[in-house]
């Protein structure tokens, strides 16, 4: 099987233009076929705040009504992902950027109101690997946002880790797929004020050990949940670290095995 690279990157990288430029660069150097995931969630607050759109965050989820499926929609699917790409091109990488409605490449359900409502956000349903590998085996890059649909016509707020593990779990059907969390630490940290404690692999017995630790905490737990899903669902690989681990040449982030 061909080796696939699936990379997402973050906030915090997406917000820093030495960062993401740095990023980009070696996403570009990166050798083989390719996908680039990026979320955007700090863009998005800050840019609906200027427009007086206050933002509400549940479990690391944004609740999402339709003023604010419109400021997403404008943020991730334009401003983000159209730079982004605009980037890449002027790195000689021949990027196409994507939400899920485009090439039909991601569908999914909006959530169902239980305790809470969370609005026009969208749970992965249903990732088309063909039509997403014509592109790849076109020499063309894509280059995914935070955005799905419902193929009714509704698209839907989706977070960008989730959107990378299920993109990546599908295309493990013909590729040998890995999966690379890029963020601004060097990886998941035993002591969150010392940026070198990484820790160099987590498996399922101890993220158990981390969780009831406190270690892993906040948007870290959904985020290794999400490799966990990926890894007993086809996935190869999972490593999660700075965006400089994607070239392996420093031995300086986590990996997650099952
Ligand atoms: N043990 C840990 N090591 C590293 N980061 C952690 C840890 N526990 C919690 N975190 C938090 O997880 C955050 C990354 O998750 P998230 O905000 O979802 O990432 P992203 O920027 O990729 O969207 C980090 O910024 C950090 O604050
Ligand atoms: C439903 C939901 O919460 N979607 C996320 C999508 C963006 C995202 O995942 O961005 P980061 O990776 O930068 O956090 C949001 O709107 O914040």
């Amino acid at each position: 099987m061909q080796k696939l690279s699936i990379i997402k990157i973050g906030g915090n990288i997406i917000e820093d233009e030495t960062s993401l430029d740095a990023f980009l660069k070696l996403f570009s150097n990166l050798e083989g076929k390719k996908i680039l995931v990026h979320g955007g969630g700090k863009r998005a607050t800050s840019i609906a705040s200027k427009l007086g759109i206050e933002s509400k965050m549940v479990n690391g989820r944004r609740i999402t009504d339709k003023e604010t499926l419109e400021v997403i929609t404008m943020v991730y699917g334009g401003l983000v992902n159209k730079n982004i790409v605009a980037k890449l091109q002027a790195n000689n990488t021949n990027a196409i950027g994507l939400t899920g409605a485009d090439i039909n490449s991601i569908q999914s359900d909006k959530r169902p109101i239980k305790e809470i409502d969370f609005g026009f956000v969208g749970d992965v349903k249903k990732v088309n690997h063909t039509n997403i590998d014509k592109l790849i085996q076109a020499d063309f890059t894509p280059v995914f946002c935070a955005i799905t649909h419902d193929g009714n016509g509704q698209l839907l707020n989706t977070n960008a880790d989730t959107i990378t593990s299920t993109i990546a779990v599908e295309m493990s059907e013909i590729y040998d797929t890995s999966i690379y969390y890029c963020f601004e630490l060097n990886g998941v940290l035993q002591d969150l004020n010392d940026k070198e404690s990484v820790i160099k692999n987590i498996n399922s017995a101890t993220y158990k050990e981390l969780l009831k630790d406190k270690i892993i905490i906040d948007g870290m737990i959904p985020k290794i949940d999400n490799c966990f899903d990926a890894l007993k669902n086809g996935v190869q690989k999972v490593y999660i670290g700075n965006a400089s681990m994607i070239t392996k040449e420093k031995d300086n982030f986590t990996t997650i095995t099952l």
